[in-house]
């Protein structure tokens, strides 16, 4: 537990954070502006902006150039250069925007429901955005331990892959990949599919079906704790049906009772699903058992937590 009278409260996140949603850092990238500019471009007020523009100078986002407000070369290389190694681009707006809901706890609390969504926009973008970038650092570690002892081009399902690092990892390691994922973000990632990859994305909703064919793994990659114990047990009937025998599912997940991540995971879970929480790593062997797929001890690989099961 933290020291109360060292909390540092999180003003520069949620400054940068307004600035990537109002616009600012978008409407200047390649065009520096001077304040009133930037007001009547942005539509916002000339005084709260500001105070905001001030802030970010600071703060070293932002620098002045004459009259003109321009991205410092730090803040330019964070947000735009993909190819720096300090490179986040607005990876972490998806977190900006769970702050808002997590102030809700205390009315999440007394009704047991999640907090109702608002139409945040870009939320999805943000959202892929975010979860791509977080696996960047396991993808190749993770490929390569749902890759082993199966055969020569493997065919892979990952289902909710939409973000495509791990579809990636396992199409340069040799693997023909499915990714199903929600129409919308097939829609958003179609466009980015390299056409030397052998990756094909397939449209739809897991806890309705998964899409036809039989595959030597499936990888289940942080999807688990979208849901609860019901829709993981019809989602590993499914699984166990499109295996072929001695087939392999991943499960890439946070798992409750090893530590204290999981059981905070789990409330974001409560704040913003129906159903969703983190598993124990007894209730993932019990509800594979049922679907007939028999799970390995829990491993680490790339920092994640994965349980691996064969199909019996
Ligand atoms: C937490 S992200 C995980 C992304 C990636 N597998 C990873 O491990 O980084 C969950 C993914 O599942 C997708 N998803 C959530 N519910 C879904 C559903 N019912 N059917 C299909 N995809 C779904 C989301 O769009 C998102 O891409």
């Amino acid at each position: 537990m933290s020291d109360p009278s060292s909390f540092q409260l999180p003003q520069e996140f949620l400054i940068v954070g307004a600035a990537v949603q109002t616009g600012l850092f978008d409407e200047i990238k390649n065009n520096p502006c001077t304040l009133e500019e930037l007001t009547a471009k942005l539509n916002l007020d000339q005084r709260a902006l500001w105070i905001v523009v001030e802030a970010l100078k600071a703060l070293n986002y932002l620098t002045s150039d004459g009259e003109k407000i321009k991205l410092t070369a730090e803040a330019d290389n964070l947000f735009f250069n993909p190819d720096h190694e300090r490179y986040m681009g607005y990876s972490f707006m998806h977190t900006y925007h769970l702050i808002k809901a997590w102030t809700e706890l205390p009315e999440v609390m007394k009704s047991g429901k999640p907090v109702s969504k608002k139409d945040v926009p870009d939320h999805t973008r943000h959202f892929i955005r975010a979860m791509s970038h977080n696996a960047q650092r396991s993808a190749e570690q993770v490929a390569d331990y749902c890759l082993e002892g199966l055969p020569a081009k493997p065919r892979v399902l990952d289902v909710g892959g939409g973000p495509l690092t791990y579809a990636r990892a396992f199409a340069r390691k040799g693997a023909i990949v499915t990714v199903m994922d929600l129409p919308e973000v097939v829609d958003m990632m179609q466009p980015e599919l390299e056409p030397s990859l052998p990756i094909q994305m397939v449209k739809g909703d897991f806890t309705r079906g998964l899409p036809s064919g039989s595959f030597d793994l499936i990888y289940l990659g942080n999807i688990c704790h979208i849901y609860g114990e019901q829709e993981n047990r019809k989602l590993f009937l499914d699984v166990a049906e499109k295996l072929v025998p001695k087939g392999q599912l991943v499960i890439n997940d946070m798992i409750r009772g090893t530590g204290a991540w999981p059981a905070l995971f789990g409330v974001n879970m409560l704040i913003n699903t129906e159903t969703g929480g983190t598993w124990t790593y007894e209730q993932y062997k019990t509800w594979l058992a049922d679907a007939g797929l028999s799970a390995a001890p829990w491993k680490e690989a790339g920092g994640r937590q994965l349980i691996k099961a064969t199909k019996q």
